[in-house]
């Protein structure tokens, strides 16, 4: 028999088993699993999964409350909607749920999970995080590594005023913008000039066709029997994405053992790329790594770090030009702390409170990731008095817990004026589970003091430089679109005309 149908028959089986496991067999001892919609059988709920996840998850939790089940295929998920319910996640039973569940997608991407955002919750992802939160982004490297930023900005500033009164579109110039400062990092001045731009625009185009894969649902995640398979393609899709960033890293890190190999060896600050090296080589060291490991990390960190970022800045651009009072007090505050006389720096930043709000405030409303990374617990546990059994996808609704009624007074609305009176109470830290945008517990986001930094930084440069209007006649669509990062359907453009005082700060 076709390998193909036994299978299917196989999961036919399964499928039966489980729906009398399910529905009929009930454990009176252990608590019951979370109330959520039936499904089909075998199918559970994957038929009627809608275009925008988001929203539908949402319209299930108007029905069904603070954590509902559904089955997609034989995948239980469980969505986390209230703070007190993600408390007992992140924090009460934090190491239980420290595991990911990546989907065949992230795993392929990542060389198997050998990077950080997919990797189980083992001592390998505890060794790369500790490099990376202290080798790239403690405070002294990222101080150190301000003139990488300040040029990238720079440059962005110059490719904008270069195109005064024309159409820019923010969202890729941020893309752009992060992309260079993540290269220049992690491995510096490898490739310069028209080589650093090749490399770039390859980036940026399997970058994005990437992060969107990864959120694309896939038979083969729903029945692990038909994995093999690849139905849908997705697998196949993936491994040549991964084949084109492969040579990428392939081609870099040659040069780069080239270079060093004709010099003596760099003293004191290195970049990321020859921290990591001289770790591969300390292959004894706990903190030792295969070149597998340094490719899954650049995933990691060029996936992680660009789309989120140039979302978030969209969205704050698209906010503000559709709340010109808010505009207006972004920019008088810029006038201030700044001067028109001078450009944006890193320096100013603390000062800018009332842009911090309007940071917080678009983050509130479109968190780039807005239902997490999914968790999955290693054993069986109980959350609100529900049954979570070991390997559930645990989701963890952000967007949701951000827009609650119960919490935020008029949720839909722009109103940066909130994180103004409460700054303190709201920070990117993940200990307030009213607000959550970078997660939260030992998963939280390894790059948050970087994305913290360039989202200030870039935004406002943007806003200090020039004044921005959207093209004639025309509006802001707010629409969203959601694969794994939140996009706003219609690419941002808009007009910018020059603000400060002398041309040659543009220069
Ligand atoms: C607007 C910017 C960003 C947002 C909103 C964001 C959001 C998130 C969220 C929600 C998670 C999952 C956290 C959890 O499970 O609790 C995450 C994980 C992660 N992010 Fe970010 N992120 C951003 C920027 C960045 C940047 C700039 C980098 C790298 C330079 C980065 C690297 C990572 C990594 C490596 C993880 C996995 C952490 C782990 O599993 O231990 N992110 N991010």
């Amino acid at each position: 028999m076709d390998q193909f149908v036994i299978a299917l028959l196989s999961v036919l089986v399964m499928s039966i088993v489980w729906f009398i496991k399910v529905f009929f067999i009930s454990d009176k001892r252990t608590p019951p699993l979370p109330p959520g919609p039936r499904g089909l059988p075998i199918l559970g709920y994957l038929p009627f999964l809608s275009k925008n996840l988001l929203h539908q998850f949402g319209d299930l939790a108007r029905q069904y409350g603070p954590i509902y089940k559904l089955y997609l295929g034989n995948k239980l998920c469980v969505v986390i909607n209230s703070p007190s319910l993600l408390k007992e996640v992140v924090r009460d039973q934090d190491s239980i749920f420290a595991d990911r569940d990546a989907n065949i997608a992230a795993l392929t991407a990542t060389y198997g999970g050998n990077d950080i955002a997919f990797s189980p919750h083992n001592s390998r992802w505890r060794a790369m995080r500790k490099i990376f939160v202290r080798e790239v982004l403690s405070s002294s490297s990222l101080q150190a590594s301000y003139n990488l930023r300040k040029d990238e900005v720079k440059k962005a500033i110059r490719y904008v005023y270069n195109n005064t009164g024309k159409r820019v579109q923010v969202g890729e110039l941020s893309f752009g913008t992060e992309l260079n400062v993540i290269m220049n990092m992690l491995w510096g001045g490898i490739v310069e000039g028209e080589e650093g731009q090749r490399v770039g625009d390859a980036f940026r185009e399997v970058v994005i066709k990437l992060v969107d894969l990864l959120g694309k649902p896939n038979i083969g995640d729903f029945y692990p029997v038909l994995a093999r398979f690849d139905i849908q393609g997705v697998k196949k899709e993936m491994e040549g994405y991964v084949q084109s960033l492969d040579r990428i890293f392939e081609e870099v890190i040659a040069r780069y053992r080239q270079k060093l190999s004709g010099e003596t060896k760099k003293q004191g600050k290195t970049d990321f790329l020859q921290v990591l090296l001289e770790l591969k080589e300390k292959e004894d060291s706990e903190m030792s790594m295969s070149l597998t490991h340094i490719k899954a990390l650049f995933v990691d960190i060029v996936a992680g770090a660009t789309d989120t970022t140039a979302t978030t800045i969209e969205w704050a651009m698209a906010e503000l030009l559709n709340n010109p009072k808010a505009m207006a007090n972004v920019q008088n505050e810029l006038s201030e702390m700044v001067g028109l006389n001078r450009e944006v720096e890193e320096f100013h930043i603390p000062k800018l409170k009332y842009l911090e709000a309007v940071l917080k405030e678009t983050m509130r409303l479109h968190p780039a990731v807005p239902l997490s990374l999914p968790r999955s617990p290693t054993q069986t546990s109980i959350v609100g008095g529900y049954t979570i059994p070991k390997r559930t996808r645990v989701f963890i609704n952000i967007v949701w817990i951000q827009r609650d009624p119960s919490i935020w007074d008029s949720p839909s609305e722009f109103k940066p004026e909130r994180f103004l009176h409460e700054n303190k109470k709201y920070d990117f830290s993940g200990n307030n589970f009213h607000y959550l945008p970078f997660g939260s517990g030992r998963r939280i986001c390894a790059g948050l003091p970087l994305a913290e930094r360039m989202l200030m930084y870039l935004l406002a440069s943007l806003l200090h430089s020039f004044e921005w209007k959207l093209p004639d006649g025309e509006t802001v669509d707010m629409s969203d679109r959601f694969e794994i990062v939140l996009r706003k359907i219609t690419p941002l453009l808009a007009i910018p005309t020059p603000r400060l005082s002398e041309p040659n700060l543009y220069a």
